[in-house]
């Protein structure tokens, strides 16, 4: 399934936070979302995934304005992964995975076998089936943000929108999320602060800075020494990596303390 973010803009209080914003995620790539803290980023996938609605301009799925669909409609083609998607309640991480199947239910029927199935596999997937009976407010950050991702699963997106989804993982959960997405073959399009991980895991990136697209391509493309030093005001050296290719980039721990 297509996303487009056609011209998309946020304005909240006299304050514009996305700019004319033009994205396209064709079919089953990864593309990826970076920038400064505060450059636009999370306001710009709350948009997709509906928990904002674009001052002006349009998201389409499929070229089909994601606005016209009901919010259970879209929320069988699109999970989110967010900042926000803590949940408050004590439920175990069973039930949290299980909240998935929400938007493809009718009534309280309970699962079916498949979707007990869907369920399971997914914990699996996440390295969390050994938690399923823990309430989810006892877990560690990383734990609750891999039980979320589960529930994203079970949810059998065609497109996923992941806000920072590496934030507290450890180095083996977070190459085992960015693995499973690329390997997915479903329609992606994450936000990451970290520009290696960024570089390794999406077909295209796209700059945001102050709330404007400033760059967009391929990795090879868009990490380069000039963008990082122009939209983070860090200087860092790009280097392939030595085994994929992807470029990586090197940074120095600057002798300016301002
Ligand atoms: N509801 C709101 N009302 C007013 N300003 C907002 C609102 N939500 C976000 N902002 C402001 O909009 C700007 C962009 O916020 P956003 O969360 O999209 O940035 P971000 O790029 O995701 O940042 P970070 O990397 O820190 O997560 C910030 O300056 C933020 O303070």
């Amino acid at each position: 399934m297509d996303l487009h973010l056609d011209g998309i803009s946020v304005d909240i209080g006299g304050a514009s936070l996305v700019r004319e914003l033009s994205l396209e995620v064709p079919g089953g790539a990864v593309v990826g979302l970076v920038g400064p803290n505060g450059s636009g980023k999370s306001t710009a996938l709350r948009c997709v995934y509906r928990a904002l609605r674009p001052s002006s301009g349009v998201v389409r799925l499929d070229g089909r304005d994601l606005s016209s669909l009901s919010l259970r409609g879209s929320a069988r083609s699109v999970a989110a992964l967010t900042q926000e998607s803590g949940s408050d309640l004590d439920f175990t991480v069973a039930e949290v995975v299980a909240m998935g199947r929400t938007p493809h239910q009718r009534g309280n029927r309970p699962l079916d076998g498949r979707e007990q199935d869907l369920c399971r596999e997914a914990m699996e997937r996440m390295d969390v089936a050994h938690l399923a009976d823990r309430g989810v407010l006892e877990l560690s950050g990383g734990e609750r943000q891999r039980v979320l991702m589960a529930r994203c699963l079970v949810q059998e997106p065609r497109v996923l929108v992941l806000d920072e989804p590496t934030n507290h993982l450890d180095v083996r959960h977070q190459i085992g999320l960015l693995s499973l997405v690329r390997r997915a073959g479903i329609t992606v399009l994450l936000v990451l602060h970290d520009l290696n991980l960024a570089s390794a895991a999406c077909d295209r990136i796209g700059v945001l800075s102050q709330g404007r697209l400033v760059a967009s391509g391929t990795p090879g493309e868009v990490l380069v020494p000039s963008m990082v030093r122009q939209v983070f005001g860090v200087e860092a050296t790009v280097v392939p990596h030595p085994l994929t290719g992807d470029p990586q980039l090197l940074y120095t721990l600057s002798s300016d303390v301002s």
